[in-house]
Order: structure tokens, then sequence, then C-alpha cells
């Protein structure tokens, strides 16, 4: 293993991961499983460099993905994971260096020239079309999709990849139904489906709970040990490092940090060589607070999904100043479509929404007025203007109002003097507060965002969906203090997460959804987790 391990980050990352499962298998055991010819190809990275300007995103990184193996790729936000990955297969040029595959050098210019050499990327974010079928998405993939299609003979032929592959999808289900672990199953099949054995997932589990992770993970695992598949994998999440990985490299600040066997290695390591010198992050204490008016009353509040079934049927929710209520749930049970309602981004169908004890209907001059602000799931998509700059971004709630604003001209020097503080004081890690959102790694977005949101001036209601989304520890821990800080400042605060390791750890009380309802409330401390099991699982 190479890469230095300062003991102080040891010591404070083992307390951090207490829950770790050993290895399944290691790198030996998995190529002695099959007849080598018939494995995945070598895919090595060597040496590269990838510049945006005059930054420096990945510099001098090699990396070599052995065939049959699960490799992962370890690093803090920002610290140039997606970036080469990205270059790997095509999506990026590299400014310098090499990509080999079975040893041959190899000029890949675009994901279809990567899906040549059987080379196929999971992102972090779902590509599928919610409008179409599993089976018309997987037929929309292929890059031989003919004008006229034969339906009999394609789902004829679909059914019979399915029966054959690690995870089965009811082909005629419609997107819009599928629950986010399946969507991810059907974002792994697609590669399958184009026949690719080198895949790379980019934090593949961020959406799914435990559960679906460790089984998706699961029967990836079983396909490398079977030799029909190497990965390499972008995670934050040593648990399941630990449990399904053979091998780590981890880069930071762009550069490489480290490489080893999981077998050899233990969860401090990694941390070590991830962060380099120890920087703790700091722990917000939750402080005495006394919440009594209520800030938001929901009342038996009904809302339809997209294909217009119900989503919630008849919630009722009470906030007070200086309280986190968590609503924790499998995904896919109603929460993105409360936090829509309560953002002005769904219409209620039923019910009735007061806030500081008025009726609130989540307009713009609404939320304004009650100060109201959200953190909503996949921030980029929800909550940004990806093509305008971190500045612009930043100022997308104040910059109809001095000093941003005078009259209808804008202040440009007011704009990016602001952004420029906010960067500071959330260290967002960008170029310049003239880039484009877009631009950022996902966990400066969500800095980003909540930056913005947590900035203003008065916060009477703040509501925050999965906060932690894809953020190495250091930034989860740094966003759980923003959240406590808030409520300990007067805020009332709605957490919804389907990580119930995060309600249990911030709220002061919460629920489980389950169909669009309430079916278990509880404080943490006298939570029985028996019943929460069987409440989350719909029981
Ligand atoms: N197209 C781009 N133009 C300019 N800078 C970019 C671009 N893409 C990435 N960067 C910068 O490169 C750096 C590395 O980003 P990258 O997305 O590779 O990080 P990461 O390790 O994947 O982070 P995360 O864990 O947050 O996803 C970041 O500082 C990011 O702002």
């Amino acid at each position: 293993m190479s890469g230095s391990i300062p003991n102080e980050s040891a010591d404070f990352v083992s307390q951090m991961t207490s829950e770790v499962v050993s290895p399944i298998t290691n790198s030996s055991e998995t190529r002695a499983a099959t007849n080598p010819s018939d494995l995945p190809p070598e895919v090595e990275v060597v040496n590269l460099t990838k510049r945006f300007g005059n930054f420096t995103a990945v510099e001098q990184v090699s990396l070599k993905l052995r065939p049959g193996t699960f490799h992962a790729l370890l690093g803090e936000n920002g610290a140039g994971k997606s970036t080469l990955v990205k270059c790997i297969m095509g999506y990026h040029p590299a400014t310098l260096g090499e990509i080999l595959i079975d040893k041959q050098s190899r000029e890949i210019h675009s994901p279809r020239d990567a899906c040549k050499y059987s080379l196929g990327m999971v992102y972090q974010h779902f590509t599928v079309v919610p409008a179409m079928t599993v089976a018309e998405n997987l037929l929309l993939v292929r890059p031989d999709t003919p004008m006229v299609i034969n339906w009999a003979t394609e789902f004829a032929k679909l059914e019979e990849f399915m029966a054959t592959s690690p995870f089965q999808i009811d082909l005629n289900m419609p997107i819009s139904q599928l629950a986010a672990g399946q969507k991810q199953k059907l974002e792994i099949l697609k590669q399958l489906y184009l026949k690719n054995r080198v895949l790379i997932l980019d934090e593949p589990t961020s959406v799914l709970t435990p559960q679906e992770a460790d089984e998706v993970l699961g029967l990836l695992r079983e396909e490398v040990t079977a030799g029909r598949l190497s990965v390499l994998m972008i995670s934050h999440k040593f648990r399941e490092i630990m449990a399904f990985v053979d091998e780590v490299t981890v880069l930071r600040k762009g550069k490489f940090a480290g490489h080893g066997y999981v077998k050899d290695l233990t969860v401090a390591d990694m941390a070590a060589m991830m962060l380099g010198e120890q920087r703790e992050p700091k722990k917000v204490a939750k402080t005495e607070t006394n919440p009594e008016t209520p800030t938001l009353e929901v009342k038996g509040l009904c809302a339809n999904k997209d294909n217009g079934f119900p989503a919630l049927e008849g919630l009722d929710l009470t906030i007070r100043g200086g309280e986190i209520i968590g609503i924790a749930g499998v995904s896919g049970n109603g929460q993105r479509e409360l936090v829509e309602v309560l953002s002005g981004q769904r219409p209620p169908t039923g019910g009735q929404i007061l806030v500081n004890g008025e009726v609130y209907g989540a307009t713009r001059a609404e939320m304004q007025k009650h100060h109201v602000y959200a953190l909503p799931e996949e921030p980029l998509r929800n909550a940004c203007v990806p093509h305008m700059s971190v500045a612009e971004n930043l100022a997308l709630r104040t910059f109809d109002r001095p000093p941003q604003a005078k009259g209808i001209l804008l202040i440009f020097k007011a704009i990016r003097d602001m952004a420029k503080n906010l960067i500071g004081v959330f260290s967002i890690k960008t170029p310049s507060p003239d880039t484009p959102i877009g631009n950022l790694s996902g966990g400066n977005v969500q800095r980003a965002v909540l930056a913005r949101e947590l900035s203003a001036n008065k916060i009477n209601l703040l509501i925050v969906a999965n906060p932690v989304f894809g953020l190495d520890f250091n930034a989860v821990e740094y966003i759980h203090g923003q959240l406590v800080e808030a409520r300990n400042r007067g805020v009332a605060v709605l957490l919804v997460s389907e990580d119930l390791d995060e309600v249990l750890a911030l709220s002061d009380r919460f629920m489980v959804i389950s169909d669009g309802k309430f079916t278990y409330e509880s404080t943490p401390a006298e939570a029985d987790f028996a019943t929460i099991g069987q409440k989350m699982a719909g029981h």
C-alpha cells in the first residue's frame, strides 16, 4: 500500500465507522474462478492529467483495473474521481496520459467508443426516461435500434436477456413506478444489455436503502466473482467497500494518494489516505430549545404522483421552531411528493398547509414572506440552473432585491461579492464564482445550494431532502452541523431522508412514511427498531 496514514485520522474514522463487514473475497480468489481468456479486458490508466482551463482536476493519476476484480475509487468531494472516470469513458478528453485496454494504448473519444472496449458507465443520477417502460428504455440505449421496431421479436429477445441477467425487472413497468433500487438495477442492466463487461459506477448506491444497496452490490459481486464483470466503483461508503470490494485507489486533491487491497486495509487506513493531514470536523451539539408555536402545520394533505395515482393520503404534520422533525422511509413512498408540495413544485389535491398560522400555497411570494427555504434532493436538477454560474445560482433567491438589484437593474458586483463570501464561508470548491454550477462536483453543488438556502438573514422553516446524498464523511458532518445549528437558532427543520441513521441522529421526533401515510412516530431515544423495520417495509 502506498500513501501515508496519520494516526489521528485513523482514530477519528474508526470511531465513526463502527460497523464494517469483512471482505467477501479477494482478487486472487476471484481470478482463479474463471479461465483467463474469458475475463473482461484489463483497463489501465497511465499518468492521466485533466485540466479545465488553468485548473488541474486530475494530475498524473495511474490506476489498473484488473480483470474480474471489484475496484473502488475513493476521495473527498472534489478529489477528481468523476473527472478521472469521465476521461476513461471518453466523456472528457484527457489533457495528458494514456488508457490501455489489454495493454494496448487506445484512443477513447466518446462513451460510444468506450463501449467498443466493453466499458460502460452508470452515472450518479438516473438517466432512464421516466415516461417510458423498462423495455423501451433498454431498447433506447442500443446504438443500432432499427427505425421500425418489431416489438414482438424485440420483446422476446429482451425477455431472454432479462432471464439470464443478475437482476430481474418487469419489462412492462413504466419507469415512474419503479423505486430507486429498481431504477439503479435498470441502469446497470442497460450496460449489461450493451454487453459491456467493465462497469464504471459513480456512487451507485447513493439513492438506495442499505438493503437495496447490499442487494445490488451483492449481485454485482457475484458477477465479478464468476469472472463475468470487472467493476470500478466511486464510493464514499466504507461499509460497502469493506463488504464488496477487492482493491482501492485513493485520490486526494486530484492526485494519486494511495492504493491497496481491502483485505490488508482498515477503514481508518483508507480514510487517512483520503484526508491526508487530519481535519477533524466540528460536531455540533443540540442545545435546549423550547418548541412551542407551530411553524408548519399540515392537515390531511393529499397529493398525486406523476401518473395520477395517490402519493400522499391525508398526512398530518406539525413542526415547531427549534425542532428537527425527521421523515424516514424507503424511497418512493411519498417523500418526494411531500417535499415538492411544500416547496411549490407540485399542487396538493386535498388538505391544508399553514405556515406561521397562515394558509400557505408555497408560491415564491409566500416562501419569501414566511422565510421558507428548501434543499431538495438532486439539487443540481431541482434547485439550480446548471449552465448558469455559481454566483448566479447563489443569487437565485435574492437577485431581485437590494443590494443585488436596483429597480430592474441587476448589480453584478453585489452578486459576485455575495458569492465570493458564501464560497469562502461554506468552503465550496469551485475554480471561480463564474464557473457554471453544473461543472462542480456533486458535493460542491450540494454545499452551494445549502449555502444559498442557509445564508438568509431569517429562516423560519427549512425543508431538506436527503441532504448528504453523495457526500464524503467530512462534508456529511459539516452539513449535519449546519442543520443542527439552524435548529438551535429556532428554525423549524423538516428532514426527509432515506438514511435511517441520519434521521435518528438529527431528529427530535420522527415518523416513518409508507404508501403516502405516516405509519410510526417516535423520538429517536424511544424508537423500537423492529417495528420501524416492519413499518418501513410496509407491514
Ligand atoms: N467541466 C468542468 N469545468 C471546470 N471544472 C470542473 C469541471 N468538472 C469538474 N471540475 C472541477 O474538478 C474538480 C474535481 O471534480 P470531480 O467532479 O471530478 O470530483 P469528485 O471527486 O468526483 O467529487 P464528488 O465526490 O463531490 O462527486 C472539482 O473542483 C470540480 O469543480
